[in-house]
């Protein structure tokens, strides 16, 4: 398995402060994600969660510091890299197979329509929507345009899938199904994600790593939380989990106390470049060790001549 799937080195951001100087959201970040992790980031508003997505994206650059994929530095926005919004983002002139097919066809610049045509429906179909194709977003609920997103996102075959608080705008009962259909689908796939969430359920039914940034300014990566929780974790019976309350408690102990402390009381032997990976464990035995995750499956597009663009 390649841990340095995702190496972000030394990152900062900073701005122009009001009446001079600088201000440093965040300086000298350093993560290693490997492939087919599924990586919550949780930290409080103002943090720089966004601005490290966004570099991650490709969508700003970092003020210092390099974040390398798969061994190649980010140098702007790349369809290797899908993002998913809070907001949709869709094209509203478009039907849902017209937005999913209009990605496909810019990865697969040389595939026929009928090839664009059934890639777009076969990630339809995966999250659900059959039977929607031909409706414009107008037509669609939230949870559905969402869904699109998800679809569109994932029907180019990204390397990574980057979602900022995906799920935040949606009724808890669309939450809780589009949660369960991103993490069979991504499970399933081997897909790595970095998503952003202020939900600590959300993260912890969905991730297998937790990045708990301590509060802005000058914001750093305090720990790395492994999630004890097995693989085969359900919504309905997760609070039954011999280590849930641990792991729950732990993460909101830190948003409630130590994110503000962190700096001031910095752990002997913190350091910056290798944060420490911590796995909380509650009074039950700890599961053993968990297989180690697919490497990302590809869905085949095998009649494209030419391949990717
Ligand atoms: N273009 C900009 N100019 C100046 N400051 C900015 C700019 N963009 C972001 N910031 C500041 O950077 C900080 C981090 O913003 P960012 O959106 O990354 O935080 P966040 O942790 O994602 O917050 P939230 O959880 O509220 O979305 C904020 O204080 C914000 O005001």
């Amino acid at each position: 398995m390649n841990e340095r799937f995702i190496s972000i080195e030394g990152i900062a951001r900073r701005y122009p402060a009001p009446g001079g100087g600088t201000t440093t959201i965040f300086e000298d970040l350093w993560l290693a994600v490997a492939r087919g992790e599924f990586v919550c980031v949780i930290g409080h508003s103002g943090c720089g969660k966004t601005s490290v997505l966004n570099i991650l994206a490709g969508l700003e650059a970092p003020s210092e510091g390099v974040v390398v994929v798969d061994g190649q530095a980010i140098e702007g926005p790349s369809l290797d890299r899908a993002v998913i919004f809070q907001g949709h983002a869709l094209l509203p002139w478009r039907s849902v197979i017209g937005n999913v097919g209009y990605a496909v066809s810019s990865r697969w610049r040389k595939a026929s329509r009928a090839e664009i045509e059934e890639r777009a429906k076969r990630f339809i179909d995966l999250v659900g929507l059959k039977g929607n194709e031909l409706k414009k977003p107008a037509e669609l609920s939230g949870g559905m345009r969402q869904r699109v997103g998800i679809a569109r996102a994932l029907s180019i075959e990204p390397k990574i899938m980057l979602m900022d608080e995906p799920f935040s705008a949606l009724d808890a009962l669309t939450r809780g199904t589009l949660q369960d259909e991103v993490r069979r689908i991504c499970t399933s796939t081997g897909q790595t994600v970095f998503m952003i969430t202020h939900d600590v359920d959300e993260a912890i039914y969905l991730a297998d790593k937790i990045v708990l940034m301590t509060n802005g300014p000058q914001a750093m990566i305090a720990e790395v939380v492994e999630n004890p929780l097995p693989k085969d974790r359900a919504r309905d019976t997760i609070h039954r989990e011999g280590d849930y309350y641990a792991v729950r408690n732990h993460l909101v102990d830190f948003l409630v106390a130590r994110s503000k402390t962190f700096r001031d009381e910095m752990p002997a032997g913190y350091d910056q470049r290798k944060p420490p990976l911590v796995r909380p464990a509650g009074s039950l035995p700890v599961e053993p060790a968990a297989p180690e995750r697919p490497v990302a499956k590809t869905i085949p597009f095998p009649s494209v001549a030419g391949g990717r663009d």
